[in-house]
């Protein structure tokens, strides 16, 4: 067994309120494979996870259909009211199984398009990091500021120039994110990924570039351009 081992969780326990779906997005299909089966299967095939961890909502009656129900790699737990709450969940599961200074992936079930060389970018860059960090994309388009009210009118252009967009998969210390995301939800800090709960501890988490092409499946469009990226893959 090599140390430090790396673990996944893929966090899937949304209800994919924007996509407006009969089904939670996750669980929305292309190609005849649902996404979440093709996010564990392009993160599992392409590194060596000692485990993954799977953080479902209490209503998936889904995920007994999947091809990874059938995956002894993979294990679920029960997820929570909020993205953080759902990691934290994960974290808590294989706290028996990790150790403190493993590091753990987390990556959104919701983005299908994760490219194997941006996976093994991340894990050799951030392997020998004392906090580890995130696959991330520069901003591209010039950014505008609203006013307050509506309709919606430009308050400002905001400097780009070192703003970048949060992908996943976020790279850190189990130890360190467990007890980050702890002291977020304690202080009723709401976090939307693990580097902020890493930064409101007084980290900086180092940003690795990734392909754009990372989608996560958010709106309705999102869905056949996941599809037209995957067939270019
Ligand atoms: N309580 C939650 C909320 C989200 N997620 C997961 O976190 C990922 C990214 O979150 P997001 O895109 O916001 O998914 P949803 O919360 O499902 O979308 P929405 O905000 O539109 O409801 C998704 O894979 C989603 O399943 C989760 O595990 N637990
Ligand atoms: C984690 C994330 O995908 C990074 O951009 C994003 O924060 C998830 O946010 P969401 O509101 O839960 O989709």
């Amino acid at each position: 067994m090599t140390y430090p081992r790396l673990w996944l969780i893929v966090p899937a326990a949304g209800i994919g309120k924007r996509m407006k779906s009969e089904v939670p997005k996750q669980y929305l299909t292309l190609s005849n494979r649902f996404i979440l089966d093709i996010t564990l299967s392009r993160l599992l095939d392409n590194a060596d996870f000692s485990g993954c961890m799977v953080p479902l909502s209490p209503q998936d009656h889904w995920w007994p259909d999947t091809e990874a129900v059938n995956d002894d790699r993979i294990q679920t737990c029960t997820g929570g009211e909020e993205r953080a709450d759902s990691v934290l969940s994960a974290l808590h599961a294989l706290q028996e199984q990790a150790d403190e200074n493993d590091w753990v992936l987390v990556h959104d079930a919701a983005r299908p398009c994760v490219h194997p060389d941006d996976l093994a970018n991340l894990i050799d860059t951030l392997s020998g990091h004392p906090v580890g960090g995130l696959l991330a994309a520069p901003v591209a388009d010039t950014l505008k500021q609203a006013a307050e009210g509506q309709p919606a009118e430009v308050e400002a252009t905001v400097d780009r120039s070192r703003l970048w967009r949060a992908l996943t998969p976020q790279m850190f210390r189990f130890g360190a994110l467990t007890r980050a995301l702890e002291a977020c939800l304690d202080a009723g800090h709401g976090v939307t990924d693990e580097s902020s709960a890493m930064e409101f501890s007084g980290n900086m988490p180092v940003l690795v570039e990734g392909r754009p092409d990372n989608i996560k499946i958010t709106v309705p469009s999102d869905l056949a351009l996941a599809g037209f990226i995957l067939s270019r893959l």
